[in-house]
């Protein structure tokens, strides 16, 4: 079973009919890297199995840059399920895809046409950047695109594909897009390729090296998901498609509701641990509250202790943002605070409603992390919060504590509904830190200071920290069992939602 759990999408059948001149050259050009075993379709052929069988419009086809190569990129609409996108499909076939004037004319026509029709945009990149011969031309040409990008942000959906080497520019317009999807050993990005890397700075890299998949969807986190194939690529992307409108305002596209998956419901009460420090799978609480059926996880192995998927729950798309216990305990460091903060701004942007499962230790102290900024980026996910406002949920499911406590859709930062599990423990700090400071002396000065100790942490667990004291102070609407949860939620997103009608 591959990554996305799911069946891969029938192969389009390659066009037939007449070959003109420029599909010949296409095809040239794919089969010279085929020995790879990848990138094997022209840019149309993408095109067309991106999109619904046989919903492919192309835009201009004739539009030519001279010399009959045309105009680089094979631009159009089609439909996804049935709902209407915008595809721009770098072509590699000529000069690499590379950038020039009319090609960047041919991309920002159909970047116009998706804004002012609010349709998403998908852009599948394999290129090489600025045209080189096109000199400023080019690089107007680029900026043009950029601005449009940036211009798309605040109305439609925007996804990249990275199906071949993409520089300069064709890197930059995917780090202006929403999501970016990369197909591994045959997408890479980078600022400028191993051969100007090697020359500017003497270091010997591959493309791989400087742009692969792994570097970018692990470490990096310029990409959000690596595939295995471009037809998953493909498939990744309609899924994604399937949990988005069409653009800011638009319907959301609601589903019938499916109960969650009944043996993981049946095991929430027991699912968490009391220690706190004890690990467990989040994803098997997801799948005991969140509806039965396709998810999306959007950089999953790019600062893992943090989740964040797109899924359903009573038949809405919603975006769920949840610590994960078993990776590093689920704790917020800077590149968790950065791809939390990226999540819940695009759901608001695209009035998803946010559903956030709390189980976090705090930020991660220490010098290297500060050095990283890590309070710059966790602001950044105190804003995300403040400034969406579609439908936030908030459930802490164990342990809350400080800075991150706030951080994670509390009250404070706009939630519209919070709950807490009984068990849970809401608090500045943990008990080991906060008896630590708190009765320094008396520790010090103990016969046996590990028992009192522990004897202290009891008495802070139930004087300080537990869920009750939030509860009737009225921060936390309420203290609920575990298996009260999806009612509590689906209760309160058809309240935020107006009835069923989204
Ligand atoms: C703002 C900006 O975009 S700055 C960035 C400018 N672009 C770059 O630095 C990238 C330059 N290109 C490269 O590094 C490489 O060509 C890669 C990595 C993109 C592709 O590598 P490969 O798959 O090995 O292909 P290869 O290097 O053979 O290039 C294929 C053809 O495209 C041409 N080409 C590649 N990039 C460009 C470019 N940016 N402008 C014009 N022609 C280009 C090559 O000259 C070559 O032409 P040819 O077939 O007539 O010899």
């Amino acid at each position: 079973m591959s990554k996305l759990d799911r069946p891969v999408v029938a192969e389009t059948t390659a066009p037939t009919g007449q070959r003109t001149v420029l599909t010949q050259r296409r095809e040239d050009r794919f089969a010279r890297v085929e020995p790879k075993g990848k990138r094997v379709h022209t840019a149309r052929e993408r095109a067309e199995m991106l999109v619904d069988e046989g919903s492919f419009v192309e835009m201009t086809p004739m539009r030519s840059a001279g010399a009959g190569t045309g105009s680089g990129v094979v631009a159009g609409w089609g439909t996804t399920d049935g709902h209407s996108v915008v595809v721009v499909s770098h072509d590699a076939a000529v000069a690499s895809g590379a950038i020039g004037a009319v090609m960047a004319e041919s991309i920002q026509k159909a970047q116009r046409f998706a804004i002012d029709k609010g349709y998403p945009i998908v852009y599948i990149n394999d290129s090489g950047g600025a045209r080189i011969h096109d000199g400023i031309f080019a690089l107007h040409g680029c900026g043009g695109i950029f601005a449009l990008n940036i211009e798309a942000q605040s109305r439609i959906p925007q996804i990249s594909l990275i199906l071949g080497p993409c520089a300069g520019a064709a890197a930059y317009s995917p780090a202006l897009t929403d999501w970016t999807i990369m197909v591994k050993e045959q997408g890479q990005m980078f600022l400028t390729g191993p051969d100007i890397v090697k020359a500017a700075t003497g270091e010997d890299a591959t493309a791989e090296d400087i742009g692969g998949s792994a570097l970018h969807t692990k470490v990096s986190g310029v990409a959000h998901l690596e595939v295995d194939s471009e037809q998953e690529a493909f498939y990744a992307t309609r899924l994604l498609l399937s949990f988005l409108p069409t653009h800011k305002g638009g319907a959301q596209k609601r589903h019938d509701p499916v109960p969650a998956n009944p043996g993981a419901a049946a095991a929430l009460p027991t699912l968490v641990p009391e220690k706190s420090s004890v690990v467990f799978d989040m994803n098997k609480l997801l799948d005991g509250v969140l509806d039965n059926g396709a998810r999306l996880e959007l950089m999953p192995e790019h600062a893992p202790s943090i989740l964040t998927l797109f899924a359903r729950l009573d038949g809405h798309a919603v975006g769920v943002l949840a610590n994960q216990p078993n990776a590093r305990g689920g704790i917020l460091d800077s590149k968790a605070s950065v791809k939390a903060a990226r999540f819940v701004e695009f759901c608001g942007r695209f009035d998803l409603p946010v559903l956030t499962f709390v189980d976090v230790p705090g930020f991660l102290p220490g010098t290297v992390e500060e050095g990283r900024g890590v309070i710059t980026h966790g602001a950044k996910l105190l804003k995300a919060y403040v400034e969406t406002k579609s439908p936030k949920l908030t459930v802490v499911v164990r342990k809350s504590y400080g800075g991150a406590y706030i951080a994670m859709g509390s009250a404070s930062l706009g939630a519209d509904a919070n709950w807490a599990w009984s068990n849970s423990e809401i608090a500045v700090m943990g008990p080991g830190g906060a008896v630590a400071l708190l009765h320094r002396r008396a520790l010090k000065e103990a016969e046996e200071p590990t028992v009192l100790r522990d004897q202290l942490a009891a008495v802070y667990r139930e004087e300080v920290a537990r869920p009750y004291l939030a509860a009737e102070a009225g921060i936390v609407d309420d203290v609920i069992h575990p298996e009260e949860t999806r009612e509590r939620m689906v209760a309160a997103m058809r309240m935020l939602t107006h009835g069923s009608a989204v």
